[in-house]
Order: structure tokens, then C-alpha cells, then sequence
């Protein structure tokens, strides 16, 4: 976009008819497209972006129209058929919506249909929100299984500092890990005064999509066409993000980088061990359970916590260290690290017992994980420390003896943290 907001119709030109390449060589495409509020202000004459959300979501309203009828004239040139589709990350965070919007993109593309993504920005909030569209379209490649993702953006790549200041910056070809050359390179090369996204956002984007088996590349959109190149030797300067060998699938992937988690339940030492020595998505027993709070509803993420004891001071301080980086870790939709168990709790002795008021809040616990729950928060209080053979007396019914499932635990048990954090879980409330 220039600074008249008006769409750069030379770059959208290309970039349609590189699409209408890309599906003749047999590619299905699918294409994540910002501008909405670029839009919105040049149709209603205005200089700057609004500062507050109702005003930027009025003019993603106003804009959105008149986006996808410019690309719609744009591929209708190509008799090339394409469908908006408007998500949020509440969408992707509800089960049936997801599964629903999965299938909706696997229709279009069987109809020879470009589907074009945006936020659906008139109901995005800050809980909800992908905020920008590298996240947005490293989410929607992870959800069609894509093979590549092309980022396009000012620069033609990821650069060991701003080449545009440095004339020692140097290309990064290929990245293998994301996490092991955040340090090594610049962040402040992309992103416009319109847009939310800049290189560390196609980094995120990079870490997302690479840990779903998406091989992902940084390329300059002044050259859309070079995409065609995918990642043979002979495509032109370009950073390419190696996808991972053993990538996270479907629901893993979903629960790790898209959910927002609506509330923690609180695991014992003994499950909080059990969970993180398996490798895939693990399930936890009401056994093993401290308590839960925040009003979450059954299907919906949820943190998953161990309880910090109150030790000395240099502990404490150190837990709250793990705890900020595991935070800013969950806050940037990064992977969580090793996937974790597929196996229950070993708990066989629970009796019915009773159990004091669960007191604890979000500055007693350290987040270790996420999953997503099988019941809501009372039924979850009501069934802790319980042996699911309780469950059907306990809440009437009994849909699955497991009370939270496809758990990802990101600080696991016998990890750099874990000495001083297991010592400081403790099985009593
Ligand atoms: N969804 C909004 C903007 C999102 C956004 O700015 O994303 P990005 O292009 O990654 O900086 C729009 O269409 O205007």
C-alpha cells in the first residue's frame, strides 16, 4: 500500500497472476490478503488509521467490500473463481468451527476456487485476535496441510541486520531452527505504517507453520512470481524455513498455537511427571487433579498448571522467571516444545475424600502446558482428586474418564526448570 492507502494495483496484479501460474502448474492456492483498513480510510478519505478498535473495526468493514471486489475483477480477468473467507482466532478456538472452517477451505480448493483469508477484523478483539496476517496465514497453511508458505513482504528476506542501514547485513538462507537465530538477525527490516506485522511477526509466523510441516519462505512482493520457484536452487533471494521432520498435526497443532486458553486446572506432581515423559498428546485423570479455575465450558483450552510452594526468595524469583518466559512463549502463539504424554495418570487409590475450597489463583501456579477439557470448571472442581470410576455418581454422567485431553506440556517435568519446579509442586490444595 502507499501512503495514499490506495492498494498497489501493479503488486495485487502480479501477485493474481502469479496465483493463476501457480494453479495451471497444478498448485491449489490459497491466499492471506491485508488491507481492509487501508481501504476502509481511502474510501472514507481519511489520513491515519483510528486509534481505537471500533474505528479501525468500522473501516475493516467499509474496506473488506471493496478489497475482495478488487481482487474478485483482478482473477475475474483469469476467469479464476476465488471466496472470501473471514476468520478469528475464536473460530479456530472452537472445535466445530474449525473443524467446519477445515472443511470449507478443502471444498473450495476441490472446486478450483483461490480462497482469500483476512481477519474478520468487526468482531476481533484483543482475546480473539490474530492481530496480524504472518500468524494469520502461518495458522491457515497449518490448518489446509499446505506444502508452502510464501511470505511476502519489503525486503527480500531475513537479514543479519537492517540492510537498508548496514552494509555488512547478510541474506540468512536457510533457518533450521527459529528460536536458535532470533538473536542473530534483524527484525526491524519489514512492515509498513498500515499494517500490525513486521519481521518478528514472520518469524513467529516461520516458528508456527515450520513446527506444522509447512516449509516457509520470506520473499520480496515486488516479485510475487518468484514463488513459482517453490524452493529450488534457482529461485531468487529468499529466506527458507526448513519444515520440521516430525510436524505437529491437527489437533496438537491447533491446541498449541491457537487456542486461547480459557481457564488453568491444576495437576499434582505425580500426573504433572507422568505427562511430560510421553510424547504424545496426553490425557489427565480427575486423580490427578488440584483444582481449576476461570469459567471455561468443556471443549475449550485450558492452561495446564503446577502448583508453586512458597519457598525462599531466590526460588521464587526463578519460578517467576520460568513462568514470564513460558508466558511470552504462549503470548506470541509459539510452539510449545515437546508434545506430551499419551498416557493417563497412574492413580489407583483415590478414595472419595473431602476437599477443602480450591483458593488457589493464577499467582499460586506456574503454566507448564495446555490442553483442552473434557468438562467445565465446576464439574472439573467437583471430580478432583476422584477416581473416574466416581464420575457418572459425581456429575450424573460420564462422557470420558479423562478430564482433559491433547495436553502439550511445554516445561516439562525433567527439563532445565524442572528440579527446583518439581520439588515445589505439591499434592495437597
Ligand atoms: N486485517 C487487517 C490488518 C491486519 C494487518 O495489518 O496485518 P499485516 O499485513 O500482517 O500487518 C486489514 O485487513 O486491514
Amino acid at each position: 500500500m502507499k501512503r495514499t492507502h490506495q492498494p498497489l494495483l501493479s503488486t495485487l496484479s502480479s501477485v493474481v497472476e502469479t496465483v493463476v501460474k501457480l494453479r495451471s502448474m497444478g498448485h491449489k492456492v490459497v491466499l492471506v490478503s491485508s488491507g481492509a483498513i487501508g481501504v476502509g480510510l481511502q474510501r472514507m478519505n481519511m489520513p491515519s488509521r483510528p486509534k481505537g478498535l471500533s474505528g479501525k473495526q468500522a473501516l475493516a468493514a467499509i474496506g473488506q467490500g471493496r478489497l475482495i471486489a478488487l481482487w474478485d475483477n483482478l482473477f475475474g480477468q483469469f476467469e479464476q473463481p476465488i471466496a472470501q473467507v473471514l476468520l478469528t482466532r475464536g473460530d479456530i478456538s472452537d472445535r466445530t468451527r474449525y473443524l467446519n472452517a477445515v472443511n470449507t477451505f478443502k471444498e473450495l480448493l476441490s472446486l478450483g476456487v483461490v480462497p482469500i483469508v483476512n481477519e474478520n477484523d468487526t468482531v476481533s478483539v484483543s482475546e480473539i485476535k490474530f492481530g496480524d496476517n504472518d500468524t494469520l496465514s502461518a495458522i491457515t497453511a497449518s490448518m489446509i496441510s499446505a506444502d508452502y508458505l510464501f511470505l511476502l513482504t519489503d525486503v527480500d528476506g531475513l537479514y543479519t541486520a537492517n540492510p537498508r542501514k548496514d552494509p555488512d547485513a547478510r541474506l540468512v538462507e536457510t533457518v533450521d531452527n527459529v528460536s536458535a537465530i532470533r538473536n542473530q538477525v534483524s527484525t526491524a527490516t519489514a512492515g509498513s505504517s498500515l499494517g500490525t506485522g513486521g519481521m518478528e511477526t514472520k518469524l513467529i509466523a516461520a516458528e508456527i507453520a515450520t513446527a506444522a510441516g509447512v516449509t516457509t519462505s520470506i520473499c520480496s512482493s515486488r516479485h510475487p512470481e518468484n514463488t513459482a520457484h517453490g524452493q529450488r536452487r534457482s529461485a531468487p533471494r529468499h529466506t527458507c524455513f526448513t519444515a520440521a521432520a516430525n510436524p505437529v498435526r491437527d489437533l496438537k497443532s491447533w491446541v498449541s498455537h491457537t487456542l486461547h486458553p480459557a481457564g488453568s486446572v491444576v495437576i499434582d506432581a505425580g500426573a504433572y511427571r507422568v505427562l511430560s515423559k510421553r510424547t504424545s498428546g496426553g490425557r489427565l485423570l480427575p486423580a490427578g487433579v488440584l483444582g481449576a479455575f476461570g469459567d471455561f465450558s468443556s471443549g475449550q483450552a485450558v492452561r495446564i498448571c503446577v502448583k508453586i510452594e512458597k519457598a525462599s526468595e531466590e526460588e521464587e524469583e526463578f519460578q517467576r522467571n520460568a513462568y514470564n518466559q513460558h508466558r511470552q512463549v504462549a503470548k506470541s502463539s509459539l510452539p510449545l516444545s515437546e508434545p506430551a504424554s499419551g498416557a493417563d495418570t497412574p492413580r489407583e487409590t483415590e478414595e472419595e475424600e473431602e476437599h477443602p475450597p480450591f483458593e488457589l489463583t493464577e499467582d499460586d501456579v506456574v503454566e507448564v502446558g495446555r490442553g483442552l477439557a473434557n468438562y467445565n470448571f465446576s464439574q472439573i472442581n467437583r471430580l478432583k482428586g476422584l477416581n473416574s470410576s466416581h464420575m457418572p455418581r459425581v456429575l450424573g454422567y460420564a462422557d470420558s474418564e479423562y478430564v482433559v485431553e491433547s495436553i502439550t506440556i511445554a516445561l516439562p517435568a525433567d527439563s532445565a526448570f524442572s528440579p527446583s519446579l518439581s520439588r515445589q509442586v505439591s499434592r495437597s490444595p
